[in-house]
């Protein structure tokens, strides 16, 4: 890409979409197009169509998505589906028509099968069940890769599908209702501790295994890839190593400063045991996560006071 290339970034208020926005600001990218979904619903396929048309877009980093953790995902399903089947489809087709270079397509580890090998290799995909209480979003996010992939053979499009693992950072979702699992913590954790708590609810048996990637880690991958992967091939993101969610509790525990016992409801579900990627292509391409996760854990908790905490006083 070329530092005046014109870039659309979807979803650039979330965890995802700001951090590539900052690293594209960062890395001297000047004409960076975006939208908020009030602006423009990317559901909408006219508009979207419109927008296209009008912007004259060179790249898109497709990180606009109806996102959320375990449980939103198991009790609206029809959402999780609807949308993202809408979102992605009118994106795509709308680059197409309007002749967009290059499109990057996020898709998620929850793509895999629910008892695939570990670590995940790219080549599993559609390989076997998926896990329940995702697997409608799962679906669309395969239909998305499958969806690049076929204009990519039919229309000689250069769209890539990238699959990071579970994310955390600046921008998160801490709302314990639709969250996924590291905010959630931070967020009850915090909670637990200022209210003199002498216990905190952690969700399922503690024992499901998860490998957690730093949004701008994420983001400066999707650079990177955008600039050096042209396959048709989906690619994972992650940092090739997990913790049990027991682990990620305690590790929270120790950043916030709260000695409370953990208490584990196990009437929440646990979802699928274990996600951990092969990073094996993407290192051979040169990128490596850079951020530990202590100190990424840290660094998304100030955050969290700064932004959260503090606008609530
Ligand atoms: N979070 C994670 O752990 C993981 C995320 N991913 C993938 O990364 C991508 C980004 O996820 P993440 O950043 O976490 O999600 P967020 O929920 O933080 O952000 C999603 C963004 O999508 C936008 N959006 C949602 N619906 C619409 C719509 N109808 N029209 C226009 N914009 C819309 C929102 O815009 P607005 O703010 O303006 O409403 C929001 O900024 C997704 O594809 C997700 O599947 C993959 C693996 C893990
Ligand atoms: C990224 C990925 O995210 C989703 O999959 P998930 O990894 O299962 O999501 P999660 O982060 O919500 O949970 C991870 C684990 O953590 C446990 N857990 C404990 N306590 C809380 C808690 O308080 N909140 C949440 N959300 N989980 C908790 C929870 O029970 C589970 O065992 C997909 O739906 C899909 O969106 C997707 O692709």
């Amino acid at each position: 890409m070329d530092l005046g290339a014109k870039i659309y970034i979807a979803g650039h208020r979330g965890l995802v979409g700001s951090a590539i926005l900052r690293e594209l600001q960062a890395k001297g990218y000047t004409n960076l197009v975006y939208r908020t979904s009030a602006e423009l619903d990317l559901r909408k396929f006219d508009d979207v169509v419109k927008f296209f048309t009008a912007e004259k877009i060179d790249y898109v980093f497709m990180a606009a998505a109806k996102v959320g953790g375990i449980v939103a995902n198991n009790e609206y399903p029809a959402d999780f589906i609807r949308d993202n089947l809408l979102i992605q489809t009118n994106v795509i087709d709308a680059a197409y028509k309007s002749g967009v270079t290059k499109l990057l397509f996020l898709g998620s580890t929850c793509i895999y099968p629910k008892l695939a090998p570990q670590p995940l290799k790219e080549e599993y995909l559609l390989t076997g069940e998926l896990e329940a209480t995702n697997e409608p979003y799962a679906i669309a996010k395969i239909a998305g890769i499958k969806m690049c992939q076929s204009y990519n053979r039919q229309y000689g499009t250069r769209y890539i599908s990238v699959m990071p693992t579970n994310l955390y950072g600046p921008n998160d979702n801490f709302d314990l209702e639709s969250s996924h699992v590291m905010p959630a913590l931070m967020r009850k954790i915090y909670e637990a501790k200022v209210n003199q708590s002498p216990q905190v609810e952690i969700w399922g048996t503690g024992t499901p295994k998860r490998e957690f990637l730093h949004a701008d880690d994420l983001a400066k991958a999707c650079l990177f890839l955008m600039n050096n992967y042209e396959s048709n091939d989906i690619i994972n993101v992650g940092v090739g190593e997990d913790i049990s969610i027991k682990e990620l509790a305690e590790t929270i525990q120790r950043v916030v400063g709260y000695d409370g016992e953990l208490l584990f409801n196990t009437t929440k579900p646990d979802g699928t045991p274990r996600k951990l990627v092969d990073v094996t292509k993407i290192s051979n391409l040169g990128w490596k996560a850079e951020i530990e996760l202590e100190a990424g854990i840290r660094s998304a908790y100030q955050w969290f006071i700064e932004h959260h905490v503090a606008v609530a006083k």
